[in-house]
């Protein structure tokens, strides 16, 4: 028994508000996830010796904690599951990048192992093996675009317009658990009701179908939407110390390309109306890249990708 080809997509945070911080350190957020077809690419086979086997290696990170490996051990402890599985995975999103790479793979393990072992577990079950992984995880099982809170566990679905996005990944590594320790980090954003957000989205898309927002390359907009609801808290604190993240910010700037930092980066997106604008400004930033040093470009890679309406093994839980 195997499962070829699973996707794992990338998720972007929206907007990022750091609302609050817990007794363990843990910080309170609003966030909006939207996932998006830049996609790793999982295979699966079951064995019948119990043994989780992956070949996917992570420099510097031993196997056995690799998210995907900790994923299967997780089901297989929680469901008392005797069989094991070869796993390998084809990576396309950048690890560490504020992209939930490694999260995602970790959903994607529980959702494509619940039905290769047949364990049965429902989305709310496989939900709770997901957020002791990482807080990012549960809400590529939820599988909806989603207004979250918590830690990023509360988890409420939210309609989103098709949208377009470029991507891009700064030449520059940026540690999560840096950031939000950072005595400069902004940690009191007022919480907002989700409502605020929807009808934001609501008034955005009206715009954009009168054209407002739909602007063509030839107008010198670039067709980016230029509009972000809200912040990413995170995004002050990164380029203050990160030189890398804000040239890359002021070189798609200047191109017009109003772009923000997803999570903690260092991955920053542009909105497009259209999957075309999102390529046309990738094609036209490629080859302008400015150099950090003498060999570095600031920009190592940029993505053209539709953002996706659901997560793509929404249905293979059930609920
Ligand atoms: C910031 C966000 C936004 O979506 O995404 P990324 O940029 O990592 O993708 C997430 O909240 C990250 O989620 P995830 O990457 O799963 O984080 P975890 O492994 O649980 O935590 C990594 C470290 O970040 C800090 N952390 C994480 C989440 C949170 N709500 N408060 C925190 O303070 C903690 O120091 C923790 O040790
Ligand atoms: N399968 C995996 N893919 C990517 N990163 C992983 C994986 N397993 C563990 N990790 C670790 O998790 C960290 C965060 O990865 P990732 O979710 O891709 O980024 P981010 O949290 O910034 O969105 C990486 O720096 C890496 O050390």
């Amino acid at each position: 028994m195997r499962l070829y080809d699973v996707p794992a997509p990338a998720k972007l945070n929206l907007f990022l508000h750091v609302t609050g911080r817990r007794e363990d350190g843990y910080h309170l957020l609003q966030t909006v996830f939207r996932f998006i077809d830049l996609c790793d690419m999982l295979h699966f086979e079951r064995s019948s010796d119990g043994l989780v086997v992956c070949d996917h290696e992570i420099p510097g990170l031993p196997a056995e904690e690799n998210l995907i490996v900790r994923a299967a051990r997780a089901l297989q402890q929680a469901t008392g599951a005797k069989w094991g599985a070869r796993i390998s995975c084809d990576k396309r999103i950048p690890a560490g990048g504020g992209l939930g790479g490694g999260s995602s793979d970790a959903a994607t393990t529980l959702i494509a192992l619940n039905r290769l072992w047949e364990t049965g577990l429902n989305r709310r079950q496989l939900m709770e093996l997901a957020l002791p992984l990482g807080a990012d995880v549960p809400v590529f099982v939820y599988g909806q675009p989603a207004f979250a809170e918590g830690v990023g566990e509360v988890l409420t679905g939210v309609d989103l317009p098709e949208r377009a996005y470029l991507v891009a990944q700064p030449a520059q590594h940026v540690s999560t658990p840096h950031v939000f320790t950072d005595p400069g980090l902004t940690r009191d954003t007022k919480s907002i009701k989700m409502s605020v957000f929807a009808d934001w989205v609501l008034r955005h898309q009206l715009q954009a179908k009168g054209g407002q927002a739909k602007q063509t390359l030839e107008s010198g907009l670039n067709g980016s939407c230029g509009v972000f609801f809200g912040r990413n808290d995170l995004e002050p604190v990164v380029r203050a110390r990160y030189p890398v993240i804000e040239k890359a910010l002021a070189f798609l700037r200047q191109n017009g390309i109003c772009a923000r930092m997803t999570g903690s980066g260092a991955c920053l997106f542009a909105e497009f109306v259209t999957h075309e604008q999102a390529l046309l400004n990738q094609q036209k930033i490629i080859g302008k890249i400015p150099y950090c040093g003498d060999t570095v470009p600031v920009i190592e890679a940029a993505w053209a990708c539709h953002g996706l309406l659901d997560h793509p093994l929404r249905y293979w839980t059930k609920d």
